[in-house]
């Protein structure tokens, strides 16, 4: 950029603290300009004049609360735009009969605030993350997952409408029915093909309390059998998820929200691995629920280790602001800020066993630091038309179970040095390419590939629709350079 004035009554920074970190902390690429945004129009003025510039050689990324890993929401030498300048803007719109409650909300927001003012309304969104200071847009552009996934589909399954603004520069109202293509493309799009300035969320009743339920296993067959029992269940249960214990620290931060005091004391000699079983009900004060017998009921179908089932009661809102509770105790150790070499994978149920056990084979169970999240979810709550990929035999075989397996691993400056990151992170990159072997045939969730043709594998037979996306709404190639699938393109479009 020669001079900030190039782009008229834009405001830009030079920098921010942010705008060239993430949660990751593995990639550190400056950009040259940072945009704090007023207003959707100043995102689209920005993008019509960067498209119609044939000497423009400048990328633009949206990021939001930066919590990417290996530097998807960054810009190197382009402009980020800092969605969190945005006025939040929720509105919250309560159903009638037939038509659902539903929220307007800033794609710049973060989740925890779209929950604090439903929850004024008695109302939430149906389908979270673990964690809630992620933005709308952010998690819109990857699919967003948790313990809810399997009974209403990842948060893409969830929104009835989109603003978004183009690689073009065009403001574009999307939905099902509405400019169809761009809504699906933008769903699960890596943000490759425009940034979400406002999203409507589905919104539902909210429960006052939550029966939260944690169960150990000492074997992963009997863990995932018990898992798919539950998720055959979606009409009384409302979260399923689990993670492996892998060591005494692990067992340890991982009960920190859980507000019992968990008796289990495993024996992690000879490579001894457990799993934990998490489960929940919804608890309504004015609807006819008795969250207890239920509980009561599913352990009785469930086979833990004896004794090792907890229950505990917490509010809805501590429930799903959980992991806040882990971030505060991690910061006060001076364990938040440090590298996340995390990988994220959906696997197949028929290759589950097989790659736990080459992810065992991979990592140091005795000093991993950090969790390993395995949950089913089902296929038939996503759709096929968003631009996520989920692995191919399941999406041809209908309603399927898929686990998602998220290695969320830290790596501490004071035990892991570079040498030692650079380790852990060529041996993820093992496991995502033996994986993705068709044995196995899994997929990277939130991906990360170094070069197109591993994208165009990562996509396989979705590949030249995500092309063909890209050419229509993001010709120039301007769009969230971090993700590396497209390299920019100087030639100027006429618009
Ligand atoms: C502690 C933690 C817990 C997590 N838990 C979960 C979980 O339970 N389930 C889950 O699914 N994910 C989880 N994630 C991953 C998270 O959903 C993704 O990293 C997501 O991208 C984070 O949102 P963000 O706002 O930080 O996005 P950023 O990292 O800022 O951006 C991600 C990508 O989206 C693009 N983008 C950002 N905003 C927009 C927009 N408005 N329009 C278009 N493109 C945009 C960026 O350019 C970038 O390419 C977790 C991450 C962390 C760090």
């Amino acid at each position: 950029i020669q001079s900030p004035m190039d782009f008229g009554p834009l405001n830009f920074l030079q920098t921010t603290n942010t705008s060239s970190l993430d949660f990751g902390r593995i990639v550190f690429n400056s950009p040259s300009a940072v945009l704090r945004a007023q207003s959707p129009e100043e995102i689209s003025m920005l993008l019509r004049f960067l498209s119609s510039s044939s000497f423009s050689k400048i990328t633009v990324a949206a990021r939001g609360a930066g919590h990417s890993i290996h530097g998807q929401a960054q810009a190197l030498d382009g402009i980020v735009i800092e969605m969190d300048s945005l006025p939040s803007a929720i509105s919250i719109h309560r159903g009638a009969e037939s038509s659902p409650s539903y929220a307007d909300v800033s794609g710049g927001a973060l989740w925890i605030q779209l929950l604090e003012e439903s929850l004024k309304f008695g109302l939430a969104p149906r389908s979270w993350t673990d964690y809630l200071y992620l933005t709308i847009g952010g998690t819109l552009s990857n699919a967003g997952i948790s313990g809810q996934t399997f009974k209403y589909g990842p948060q893409i399954s969830n929104v009835l409408q989109l603003d978004v603004v183009t690689g073009k520069g065009e403001q574009v109202t999307c939905s099902p029915t509405e400019s169809s293509e761009l809504f699906y493309a933008v769903l699960g799009g890596l943000g490759q093909f425009g940034i979400i300035t406002r999203a409507r969320v589905l919104l539902q009743d909210a429960p006052e309390k939550v029966k939260w339920v944690r169960a150990f296993y000492d074997d992963l067959e009997t863990f995932t059998q018990d898992q798919e029992l539950l998720v055959a269940m979606p009409d009384v249960v409302d979260y399923v998820e689990g993670f492996m214990v892998l060591n005494e620290e692990s067992l340890h931060s991982s009960s920190i929200a859980f507000p019992s005091h968990v008796e289990f004391k495993p024996d992690f000699q000879h490579g001894n691995v457990y799993y934990c079983i998490e489960l929940a009900i919804h608890e309504y004060q004015d609807k006819n629920t008795d969250a207890e017998q239920v509980v009561n009921e599913i352990s009785k179908e469930l086979s833990y280790i004896p004794f090792h089932f907890y229950t505990v009661e917490v509010s809805y809102f501590d429930f799903l602001n959980r992991v806040r509770m882990e971030e505060i105790n991690l910061r006060s150790r001076g364990l938040w800020e440090v590298p996340h070499p995390w990988l994220n994978m959906f696997v197949p149920k028929s290759g589950i066993k097989e790659f736990i056990e080459l992810l065992l084979g991979n990592i140091s169970p005795s000093d991993f630091e950090g969790l390993v999240l395995v949950y089913p979810l089902l296929t038939d709550k996503w759709d096929a038309n968003t631009s996520v990929v989920l692995p191919e035999a399941s999406e041809a075989a209908g309603q399927e179970v898929v686990y998602i397996v998220g290695v969320l691993q830290s790596a501490d400056p004071a035990t892991c040095s570079a040498e030692c990151l650079r380790s852990l992170l060529y041996r993820h990159h093992h496991v995502a390419q033996a994986a993705a072997d068709p044995q196995i045939g899994a997929k990277q969730y939130l991906p990360h590939h170094p070069s197109q043709g591993h994208w165009r594998d990562h996509f396989g037979r979705r590949w030249d629709r995500f092309m063909d996306r890209k050419a229509r709404f993001d010709p120039l190639s301007i769009l969230s350079p971090g993700q590396g699938i497209f390299p920019r393109t100087y030639t100027s479009i006429s618009t």
